[in-house]
């Protein structure tokens, strides 16, 4: 059971629903370097509760607050910024909460065919075992901090070969403004034009309309070391903007990565 929270509650995506108290349930946690998302799920079915707190605001006061009204049976945490996990990990099992910290040695529904399997980042390993059983070939793009681009061969229903990291459009947004005196940081928005008729404009383009020449750049290069024509999934805050126009990516699923925590954690628990 967990303590009573303090008055400031978080971000809600969405009102808690009015389920029963009793009902037992898997908190899922993706702790990114932006934003750490918090979802439940009951059994294999992930609810439509929320909570999203920016990663550098996460302290054992946001955590609880962030914490919805159930009973916590078990956590799944799947973690790219190490502190933030130890964090997690010791405010959850404080309140009686066990918790399953994804990891390359976590039993996952994929293999990995990766000289150093430690290297990779577990929200790319989650984003691969949400598409886990495969029957063709994919690639995940997560448009988050970093942009990433993970490859999962059908072999054996998923294997994970590797992939691509680039600057996240967020990063190339705010590199740009802080390295420059006159350039303001923008909002991301489609460009009306490819001409820009203002600074903002043209920094719009150069962003959206760029990022998308990046993504297919990367895209091709990668399609020519697969043996078939993968399937193109995308996730992450920016993947509706950059996907609006990209035909070639077949799927955007902004809860793709809280999939794959949770089919980790389901083998993990
Ligand atoms: N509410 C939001 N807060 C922060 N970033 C957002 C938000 N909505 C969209 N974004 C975009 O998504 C990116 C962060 O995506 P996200 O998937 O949350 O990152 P990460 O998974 O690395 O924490 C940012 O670069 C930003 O452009
Ligand atoms: C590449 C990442 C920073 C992406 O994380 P995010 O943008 O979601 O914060 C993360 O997957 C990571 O820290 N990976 C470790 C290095 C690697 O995967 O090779
Ligand atoms: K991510």
């Amino acid at each position: 059971m967990h303590q009573k929270r303090p008055g400031n509650r978080p971000l809600f995506l969405c009102p808690l629903p009015t389920f029963p108290y009793f009902l037992s349930i898997h908190l899922l946690i993706d702790n990114s370097n932006t934003r750490t998302k918090f979802a439940v799920a009951d059994d294999d079915r992930i609810l439509d509760w929320r909570a999203v707190i920016p990663t550098a605001e996460l302290s054992r006061e946001t955590i609880v607050a962030a914490l919805p009204e159930f009973i916590l049976e078990q956590a799944t945490i799947c973690s790219v910024v190490p502190l933030k996990a130890e964090l997690l990990e010791a405010t959850l099992n404080e309140l009686g909460i066990a918790t399953h910290v994804v990891s390359y040695q976590s039993r996952l529904p994929i293999s990995i065919d990766y000289p150093k399997p430690a290297q990779i980042g577990p929200d790319r390993l989650a984003n691969a075992a949400a598409l886990a059983p495969l029957q063709q070939s994919a690639i995940v793009i997560d448009f988050g901090t970093a942009v990433t681009f993970d490859v999962v061969s059908a072999t054996h229903g998923g294997t994970y070969l590797g992939g691509v990291i680039a600057p996240g459009l967020g990063a190339l947004r705010d590199d740009l403004h802080q390295r420059t005196a006159l350039l303001p940081r923008i909002d991301l928005n489609e460009p009306p034009s490819a001409i820009g008729k203002s600074t903002e404009h043209a920094m719009q383009v150069g962003a959206v309309i760029g990022y998308r020449g990046l993504i297919r750049e990367i895209l091709k290069a990668l399609t020519t070391e697969l043996p078939e024509t993968p399937q193109i999934h995308a996730t992450g805050g920016d993947a509706a903007l950059i996907a609006s126009k990209m035909p070639e990516i077949t799927q955007v699923n902004a809860h793709l990565t809280l999939e794959g925590i949770l089919k980790i954690g389901l083998l993990n628990a």
